[in-house]
C-alpha cells in the first residue's frame, strides 16, 4: 500500500501528520506568538479535540506529534514546517523565528513512519507550507512575502525541476505587517481540482490568471466574513473532493460552497484558529492523498 505521495490540495485524505495541542499552546504568551484577543489555551485544546474527531471521521489516518512542553505554540500547525511530494518530503526553512524548530520534528516522525526525505530547504532560504499551493500535479505555486523568500523558491524549483515540476513564486502584499500572518492559502483554498474557495482583493493578478488558464473556477467568499475572522473563513480543510471542514460561524462562506455543491462541517474555532491565525488546512500536514 502506498504510504505517502500528494501533489494536489483536495483528493481523498489518506493520512495526515497532526500535533495535538498541549502544555506549549496552554501556557503560550499571546503577545509573544502574536494571539489575538479570543485566545484561550484551555478552549483551544478543546476545540482541537472536535477539529480532530472530524478529521479522523473523514477516514484519514493520523500520525501523531505530540506536545512534549517544549514550548513551541504554533508547532499544532503542522502544515508550515513541511511539504509532501511523491517522491518524499521536503523539510521546510521557516520564515517565523519563533517557529524554527518545528522543522525537526517533522524530520523525525517522517523517518519512524519511512517516509524519504527529497530535499531541505536551507537559510538563507525561507519556505512555509501554508504559502505552497498544488495548481496541478506539475506546478506549484508559491506565495512570497513574510513567511517565504526568493532563495526558498528557488531551492524549491532545483529539488522539484528533475521530477518534470514547474515552482513559480507570486509576491503577497504584506497586509497586517511583519509579525502576522498572511500566506498564499490565506486567499485561497482549493475544493476540488477545478474548484477554489478565494478572497480575491488579495490574490496576486499573475496567479488569478493563472487559476482561469487552468480552468479553475473561483467561488468569491463574502469579504465580510474574511474581515470578521481575521482570514479563517477562508481556510477550508478538503478531506476529499468538495467534502471540507471550516471553521463555525461564517454562514455567507459556507453557502457559496454549498451552492458549488460542497458538503460543509464545521467546529467551533475563536479560541483556537481565529486567535491563534491558522485554521483547518494549516492544523494538517497531508501526506497521502489520492489523487482525485
Ligand atoms: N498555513 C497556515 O496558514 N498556518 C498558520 C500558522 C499560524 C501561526 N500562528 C503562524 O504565525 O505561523
Amino acid at each position: 500500500m502506498k504510504r505517502y505521495g500528494s501533489q494536489e490540495m483536495s483528493g481523498k485524505l489518506m493520512r495526515v501528520v497532526m500535533r495535538r495541542p498541549g502544555p506549549s499552546l496552554r501556557n503560550a504568551d499571546p503577545s509573544a506568538w502574536h494571539y489575538g484577543p479570543t485566545f484561550d489555551g484551555a478552549r483551544a485544546v478543546q476545540q482541537y479535540g472536535h477539529f480532530a474527531d472530524l478529521v479522523a471521521g473523514s477516514g484519514a489516518e493520523i500520525l501523531w506529534l505530540e506536545d512534549r512542553d517544549d514550548g513551541l505554540a504554533d508547532a499544532m500547525f503542522t502544515h508550515d514546517p513541511s511539504l509532501m511530494t511523491d517522491y518524499g518530503a521536503i523539510i521546510l526553512n521557516m520564515g517565523k523565528p519563533l517557529r524554527q524548530r518545528e522543522p525537526e520534528l517533522h524530520e523525525e516522525i517522517y523517518a519512524k513512519a519511512g517516509i524519504p526525505i527529497l530535499g531541505r530547504i536551507e537559510a538563507p532560504g525561507t519556505i512555509e507550507g501554508g504559502d505552497c499551493v498544488w495548481v496541478d500535479r506539475a506546478t506549484l505555486a508559491i506565495g512570497r512575502g513574510v513567511r517565504s523568500n526568493q532563495a526558498g523558491i528557488e531551492q524549491m524549483a532545483a529539488l522539484l525541476a528533475p521530477h518534470g515540476i514547474t515552482v513559480l513564486g507570486f509576491d503577497l502584499p504584506l497586509w497586517q505587517g511583519e509579525e502576522a500572518c498572511l500566506h498564499l492559502m490565506s486567499v485561497i483554498s482549493p475544493l476540488a481540482d477545478d474548484l477554489a474557495l478565494v478572497h480575491a482583493p488579495l490574490l496576486p493578478a499573475t496567479f488569478y490568471f493563472l487559476l482561469k488558464e487552468k480552468g479553475i473556477r473561483l467561488v468569491v467568499a463574502p469579504e465580510e466574513e474574511f474581515a470578521a475572522s481575521n482570514g479563517l473563513n477562508l481556510n477550508v480543510l478538503p478531506t476529499s473532493p468538495r467534502k471540507v471542514i471550516m471553521v463555525e460561524g461564517f454562514p455567507g462562506t459556507r453557502a457559496v460552497m454549498e451552492a458549488a455543491g460542497c458538503e460543509v462541517k464545521t467546529f467551533a474555532a475563536d479560541a483556537l484558529c481565529i486567535a491563534c491565525e491558522g485554521g483547518p488546512t494549516c492544523l494538517t500536514r497531508p501526506i497521502l492523498r489520492l489523487a482525485s
